[in-house]
């Protein structure tokens, strides 16, 4: 077959992209604007805002930042000739999946890109709480200086037993980097893993119940849908054993909050490590922002320069499919 020749396109000819995040284009970095520039015609949405007949034609797509933006009837009524959204981000919770497609306008997300700097994120917040990384810090600066390792023992993360909840890409790089900490790795999934896979990582298949029992770390890797909604409650953690630390990469909602507060005060487990939470960021007077044995991050699995590159270049990829009729690499459907 012969080579395909390679037209480049003016600028007003590329398909038009609206980028959406808080204020249009707050939070997508310049060279991420400029990215998204060498394959798209760039609308904010102030762009948009300020005439929508004309603008609200033009654009094919939506990328859908970081943060989460809401994208309701209105928006969608005023994109006659929208075609596809590319969700930067693997989880899609924010978004109305079975109202979009009744529009007729397909979903795409970015599960690779976020895969690695996610579960470097798991191994993070792990580490982090069994060594009392934020206490210690605490100490390390303040005006105390008469203090000694000795009480601020942390325990070690090293052949201790780990439970993943959700065993998809992100919970398998998980127990991928678990295995060098020579971890014995316990994993819930819908679907068992196979022999390989399994063996590859040293994982073993779990029920809940058995995970939550034996785990001295559970780790929450799973997509919040309607079914993993308060997945952990009262009696998920009253099965987690007192020494043992909760920590959640996924989406906060997973949790039952109520219940882990009281868990967490009333000491039926050890600790807890949330990058995730609801809503985001809690209210300033939330009581889980008051215990000492929670370590609490912004959601930021993905905040690392390559992700969010890797994200930009991986939504691209598949705006670009689905404008060229070409299959799709990572499309989301309605449940
Ligand atoms: O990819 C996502 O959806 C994330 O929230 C990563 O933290």
């Amino acid at each position: 077959m012969g080579q395909r020749p390679i037209y480049v396109m003016a600028e007003q000819d590329l398909p038009g992209l609206l980028i959406m995040g808080i204020g249009g284009t707050h939070g997508v970095q310049e060279s991420l604007a400029a990215l998204l520039k060498k394959h798209f015609s760039v609308i904010t949405m102030k762009e948009l805002l300020e005439n929508k007949k004309e603008v609200g034609k033009k654009i094919q797509c939506i990328f859908v930042s970081e943060f989460r933006p809401t994208i309701d009837q209105e928006l969608l009524e005023s994109l006659p000739n929208l075609k596809v959204i590319g969700n930067s981000g693997v989880g899609v919770d924010h978004l109305n999946l079975k109202m979009i497609s009744n529009f007729g306008v397909r979903v795409t997300n970015t599960p690779h890109a976020v895969a690695d700097s996610t579960a470097d994120m798991g191994m993070a917040l792990m580490l982090a709480s069994a060594r009392r990384l934020v206490e210690g810090s605490q100490i390390a600066v303040s005006p105390d200086t008469n203090y000694f390792a000795a009480d601020w023992l942390g325990v070690e993360v090293t052949r201790a037993t780990l439970g993943i909840i959700g065993m998809g890409r992100i919970g398998y790089k998980v127990a991928q980097r678990a295995r060098a900490f020579e971890m014995k790795i316990l994993y819930h999934n819908r679907n068992r893993r196979s022999q390989e896979e399994e063996q590859a990582v040293g994982a073993c298949y779990s029920e809940m119940e058995d995970l939550l029992q034996q785990s001295d770390f559970v780790m929450l890797v799973v997509n919040l849908t309607p079914q993993t909604e308060k997945l952990i409650g009262k009696k998920e953690l009253g099965l987690m054993k007192p020494t043992a630390t909760l920590i959640n990469i996924s989406r906060g909602a997973v949790i039952d909050q109520d219940a882990l507060v009281e868990a967490l005060q009333n000491k039926t487990i050890k600790a807890a490590a949330l990058d995730v939470t609801y809503p985001e960021p809690l209210p300033r007077n939330h009581p889980l922002l008051k215990l000492n044995n929670v370590i609490i991050t912004p959601h930021i699995g993905t905040a690392t320069v390559q992700a969010t590159h890797m994200m930009a270049e991986e939504a691209i990829a598949n705006m670009l499919s689905v404008l060229n009729c070409q299959p799709i690499p990572s499309e989301v459907f309605p449940q």
